[in-house]
């Protein structure tokens, strides 16, 4: 199944969490989104209880799905040290990445996201409120083509 591993600002900021939620009911259409409560408050708190509110359990669980993901795809508007460092980990696993970024002149992007584009396995894109389903769907037979073994011949 192909799994998405969704990053968007928590402690640095929930103002972009209505966003969060749009872009994952989005990419719900191309797999299972394993961080759906990124985009929920509710979703997040229930989560935490059942790893009894511990940063330790919270960190590892994340770094799980990140590195079981087929996919990342982070929202990096709000600048959020939690979200770089999740793309850095999944940068070291060889992972297929996204980010959306909304162009603003208070909040520039880091030269450490912009510069890791290189077009193919890490994508930087700007784009306007809502990214398209195109986009998504450019991107993830892109990536997902990549990804699928190809038959030997005989
Ligand atoms: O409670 C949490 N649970 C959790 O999964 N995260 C992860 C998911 C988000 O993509 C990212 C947000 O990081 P930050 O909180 O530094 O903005 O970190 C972050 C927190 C809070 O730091």
């Amino acid at each position: 199944m192909f799994t998405i591993y969704f990053c968007g600002s928590i402690r640095g900021g929930r103002q972009d969490a209505d966003l969060y939620q749009r872009i994952i009911k989005k990419l719900k259409k191309y797999g299972k989104v394993l961080t759906e409560f990124v985009g929920s408050d509710e979703l997040m708190g229930e989560l935490d209880a059942t790893l009894d509110n511990d940063e330790v359990k919270i960190h590892n669980n994340d770094i799980g799905w990140l590195s079981t993901s087929s996919a990342v795809v982070a929202e990096v508007t709000q600048p959020s040290l939690g979200v770089g460092y999740e793309l850095g980990r999944a940068v070291a696993m060889d992972k297929k990445v996204l980010c959306l970024y909304r162009p603003q002149p208070d909040k520039l992007l880091s030269a450490m996201i912009r510069g890791a584009n290189n077009d193919k396995n890490f994508l930087c894109r700007d784009y306007e409120e809502n990214p398209s389903l195109i986009l998504f769907s450019r991107t993830f037979s892109k990536l997902s083509l990549e990804s699928t073994p190809k038959p030997l011949r005989k």
